[in-house]
């Protein structure tokens, strides 16, 4: 009597259209799947393939390449006797469905479509995708020849099915199935299926982790039975990296899991488990089973295999672990580092440039390359040869092995100073400090002669000298001044990470990197086109108060004392001339905001969905401790004002790691146009009228609230067009 079933999941770091690699790596799966004893194994959403292909869905050749691998996969002696479950597009009667295909010693068993697309964050999966609609149905799907003539079949079951083994009753749900209050799991577990497979294409974002874990339990907790949730974990093409946390639960525990961020390209996650522990779980709960007594059947595909063994008494099962999340901090240090090291060793460049300023964010970016040096470092050590060939290829030294964190972050990472006359000692100093602790190649040089060239062209044309405020010039001269020494530093950047490796004796070039976090951009304080433009930025999806906590945390765990000035020293552009030798320039006072001001404004446009009126009303009230309505009115105001100018610094944003609800990303995240009327007349209106008959609100010692003034006139309120 068979009664234990040993699972697995993997993890996989897939790439999209890299069909070779692909491959290679669940088969990897498998056969580590099979060591662990496992007889059956799930993989991430559309693996195959690889998640973000995107419009590729479109072009037949996607379809027919993930035909060809599927093909060597049901041939590969390794597949034997064990259900494999894998993902990829597959198009029935003309439409396009994101699939499941199962199959076991050389015949599919079911393909099971994804029935909820996922369309919100950077998901669009409906712009190539149908949803199955069909429940509890399936149709006759007709197999390309080339699988056929291998299988002998001519059809297979295309639909909303599951599968019975001798032992057990095996269900899929897709990603996002899992995340609908309408879960296909419910019905599922109710109608006895026992083990549930959902593969996903799951991004991180910061303190997002739980989200999976908690639904899974939630899933096994109400409904009991085995969960296996596997999904991709890495940069797959695209500016999100997938969060890994496969897992594999039971009637509300968590047995197994695979880490968040590594390097490792292929983590498998089993989990043995008793079949009578789900039986007895369910049918304790009665008010389960009396339900379940009266749900309807899925079409069941019956096979003659069995998942347990006939004798198992002895074989030991899984017990239930504590899952520990990362904080944020952790997070920053370990998702960006690794979605870095996925975009060097896949892009074929020979390392990184980075304008180091000894500021916040360029400083951020640099310790997030040294805390990827680490990484790498350490997966090394542990045997990784993937890695280590990754290494040694982008380095162009096939004998070498990263014995430290510097020694490699050296090689990898040149990262340069570039003063001018408005530049300060303590920042100068700040970056060597930095350089130093981590490693890197520094350079410093001074740029003063490139901007006065450029000057002198401008002035022998027109005659005209700009000079900066201090010295008597406009605005309009005053910031000119400043953005052409922010330009100057992005084309030097360029050219600098063209010919530093030729310089080094190197083959090929740098990858540049740009600091810009997600608060700078909102408010577009920055110069369009500066060193803000590189190849891709590790932060620009971090708000500024987060990478403070970060900078803390490295400072403790990488040991690097210089982190304390850098985060204790006022955010500055040091692009004005300097009074008596000492900063003459904030950030926030060039903002007219704070970065913790600036972070609320983000979450409540994009998160909240507050428009200026909106965002007025709920400020308004958090922080009435603070400011008068008055000031309340005149920050969301000129808040709005900066974010209308700047849109249009969003399109040409650099690539950045999404990690913020926030995002003002226009490419993928953040859709809004980029011409606004920036006075916002009809909404500054709103506010206005909402500010004169402003009647401050009384808290109850019931809680209960109360209008000091009785008359409240919501005019306002109805001519913006919101009922009340
Ligand atoms: N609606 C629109 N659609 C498309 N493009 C538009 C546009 N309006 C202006 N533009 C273009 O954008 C340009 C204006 O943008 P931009 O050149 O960035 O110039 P702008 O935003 O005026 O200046 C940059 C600001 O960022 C500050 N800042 C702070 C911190 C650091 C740094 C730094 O550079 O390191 C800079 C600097 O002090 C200054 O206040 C215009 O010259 C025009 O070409
Ligand atoms: N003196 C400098 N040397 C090298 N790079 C610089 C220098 N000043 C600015 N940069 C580069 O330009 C980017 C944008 O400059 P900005 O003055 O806006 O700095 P920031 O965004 O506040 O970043 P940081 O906190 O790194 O100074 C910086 O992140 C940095 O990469
Ligand atoms: N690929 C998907 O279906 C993603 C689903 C899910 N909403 C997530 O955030 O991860």
């Amino acid at each position: 009597m068979g009664r234990k079933v040993t699972l697995a999941c993997a993890t996989l770091n897939q790439w999209a259209l890299d069909f070779d690699g692909n491959r290679e790596r669940i088969l990897e799966s498998i056969l580590e799947a099979k060591d662990l004893g496992a007889t059956f194994r799930t993989g991430p959403e559309l693996e195959i393939c690889g998640y973000s292909c995107e419009d590729h869905f479109y072009e037949s050749d996607t379809f027919l390449h993930c035909w060809e691998v599927l093909l060597e996969l049901l041939t590969a002696p390794l597949c034997k006797d064990m259900i494999i479950d894998v993902g990829m597009p597959v198009m029935h009667k003309n439409v396009a469905y994101n699939c499941r295909v199962v199959f076991l010693n050389q015949k599919i068993l079911v393909i099971r479509p994804k029935m909820r697309m996922c369309d919100d964050g950077n998901y669009r999966e409906s712009r190539w995708f149908s949803a199955w609609s069909k429940v509890r149905q399936t149709e006759d799907y007709f197999l390309p020849r080339m699988i056929s003539k291998f299988t002998g079949q001519t059809t297979v079951p295309f639909g909303d099915a599951v599968i019975s083994t001798r032992d057990t009753c095996i269900g899929f749900e897709i990603c996002e199935e899992l995340w609908s209050p309408a879960s296909t799991h419910i019905s599922m577990a109710l109608d006895g299926v026992e083990i549930i497979c959902n593969s996903s294409g799951s991004y991180a974002e910061l303190r997002k982790a739980y989200v999976s874990v908690e639904l899974v339990k939630s899933a096994t907790l109400k409904a009991g039975g085995c969960y296996v949730f596997s999904n991709m974990r890495g940069c797959d093409g695209q500016r999100v990296y997938f969060g890994g946390c496969s897992c594999i639960a039971l009637n509300g525990s968590i047995l197994s899991r695979a880490k968040q961020f590594s390097l490792q390209d292929v983590e498998v996650t089993a989990a043995t488990i008793d079949l009578e522990d789900i039986r007895a779980y369910r049918n304790q709960i009665r008010s389960f089973a009396h339900l379940a007594a009266q749900s309807p059947s899925y079409p069941r595909v019956v096979i003659d295999f069995s998942l347990s063994l006939e004798q198992d008494a002895t074989l030991p099962i899984a017990s239930s672990i504590e899952w520990a999340y990362l904080r944020p901090e952790e997070e920053i240090a370990k998702g960006p580092a690794c979605w870095l090291w996925d975009y060097l060793r896949r892009s074929g460049q020979g390392g990184f440039f980075l304008p180091l300023s000894g500021g916040v964010d360029s400083s951020s970016v640099a310790i997030i390359v040294f805390s990827m040096c680490r990484m790498v470092v350490d997966t090394v050590q542990r045997g990784d040869t993937t890695v280590l060939s990754d290494v040694r290829r982008l380095l162009g030294d096939p004998e070498y092995t990263p014995r430290t964190p510097s020694d490699l972050c050296n090689r990898i990472l040149v990262t340069c100073y570039m003063g001018t006359e408005n530049s300060s000692k303590e920042t100068k100093q700040r970056a060597a400090a930095l350089a130093a602790s981590i490693g890197s190649y520094h350079m410093h040089i001074v740029i003063d002669k490139a901007i006065t060239a450029i000057i002198e062209i401008f002035s022998g044309v027109t005659g005209l000298f700009p000079k900066f405020a201090v010295n008597g010039g406009c605005p309009r001269q005053n910031v000119a001044l400043q953005n052409i020494q922010a330009r100057l530093r992005m084309v030097l950047s360029y050219l600098f990470a063209q010919l530093m490796l030729w310089a080094r004796n190197r083959p090929g070039g740098l990858l540049v990197l740009g600091s810009a976090n997600v608060d700078e951009a909102l408010r577009g304080y920055m110069t369009k086109y500066d060193c803000s433009s590189a190849d891709i930025n590790p932060i620009g999806g971090i708000s500024k108060t987060d990478l403070r906590r970060f900078l803390n945390y490295a400072k403790a765990q990488f040991n690097i004392p210089v982190i304390g000035d850098i985060v204790d020293a006022p955010p500055t552009a040091e692009l004005e001339p300097l009074q008596d030798g000492r900063l003459a320039q904030t950030d926030e006072e060039d903002m007219g905001m704070t970065y913790a001001e600036l972070s609320q404004f983000g979450k409540l446009r994009k998160i909240e969905k507050c428009g200026p009126f909106s965002m007025y009303c709920k400020l308004v009230q958090t922080w009435s401790g603070s400011c008068s309505p008055r000031e309340v009115a005149e920050k969301v105001k000129h808040f709005f004002r900066c974010y209308a100018i700047n849109r249009h610094k969003m399109t040409v944003l650099t690539p950045a790691y999404h990690a913020e609800k926030y995002s003002p990303d226009d490419n993928r995240y953040d859709h809004r146009p980029f011409l606004y009327r920036a006075n916002w007349s009809w909404q500054f209106r709103a506010i206005d009228k909402q500010l004169e008959q402003h009647v401050p609100v009384k808290r109850s010692n019931t809680g209960n609230v109360t209008h000091s003034n009785k008359k409240v006139d919501n005019s306002s309120r109805m001519r913006a067009g919101i009922t009340v």
